[in-house]
């Protein structure tokens, strides 16, 4: 397994990231969906980097360019709601990947014990493929987890890359153990923890409700 933090470096993901954070900027959701699309812009960008190439012969107008492009099948996942505007910036770059979506919510028993339900999974055949399952928030890992599961019945994936924005340290250290060998890990920034209802410290809010508005 690998992990990479792309928050390490200083490039402008972490303005992104800040402005997700920033309490007098978050609460313009068009700001913040498309901050979340960009972040999903550059990562998609970032996993690129570890697809396989070959060179392809392009036919120009004038004479014929040899081009390395990637040969991935690449199948982009989404945890409902908040993965919806990430899912968008991974699939403006990887344009020719296959799709899946998964819900996932925290049902609470009182305020702070909480089962997470999968309900709903629309998803193409994902055996041998690169699989990128992505979600702005790891938490606890439980949601990750959980519908990393229910993708697996859709076949058994070549390599599994987890997209997130912002990880809590014990949803790392959870998903370090429930996560394959063959599986990379990019997050923009990593928290320190979690507050008794299990929210990201300092994390940004719920992110679900800033992009798309609260819930009953
Ligand atoms: O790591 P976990 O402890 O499982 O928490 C993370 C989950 O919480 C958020 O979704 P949420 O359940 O708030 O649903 P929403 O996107 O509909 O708001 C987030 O998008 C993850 O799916
Ligand atoms: O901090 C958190 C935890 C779960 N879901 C969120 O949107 N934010
Ligand atoms: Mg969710």
């Amino acid at each position: 397994m690998k992990i990479v933090n792309l928050g390490e470096s200083n490039t402008v993901l972490n303005r992104f990231v800040a402005e997700l954070r920033d309490v007098n900027i978050q609460h313009d959701s068009l700001r913040f969906r498309r901050n979340i699309e960009r972040i999903g812009e550059i990562m998609a960008y970032e996993i690129s980097k570890d697809f396989a190439y070959s060179e392809k012969n392009i036919p120009t107008p004038l004479g014929i360019a040899p081009m390395n492009t990637p040969d991935n099948q690449v199948v982009i996942s989404t945890i409902l709601r908040a993965g919806l505007p990430f899912h968008h910036g991974f699939l403006s770059y990887l344009d020719n990947a296959e799709n899946a979506f998964v819900s996932a919510y925290r049902k609470y028993k009182d305020r702070l014990n909480f089962d997470i339900h999968i309900e709903y999974i629309a998803s193409p055949s994902i055996t041998g493929k690169t699989l990128i399952v992505t979600d702005p928030m790891l938490a606890t890992g439980s949601s990750m987890e959980l519908a990393y599961e229910a993708l697996l019945t859709k076949g058994a994936p070549a390599h599994v890359h987890v997209a997130s924005i912002i990880c809590s340290k014990p949803a790392l250290e959870y998903l370090k153990k429930k996560m394959p060998e063959n599986c990379t890990i990019w997050i923009a920034a990593l928290d320190e923890g979690l507050d008794d209802h299990s929210y990201i410290i300092p994390g940004l809010g719920d992110a679900g409700d800033l992009a798309y508005g609260a819930k009953l």
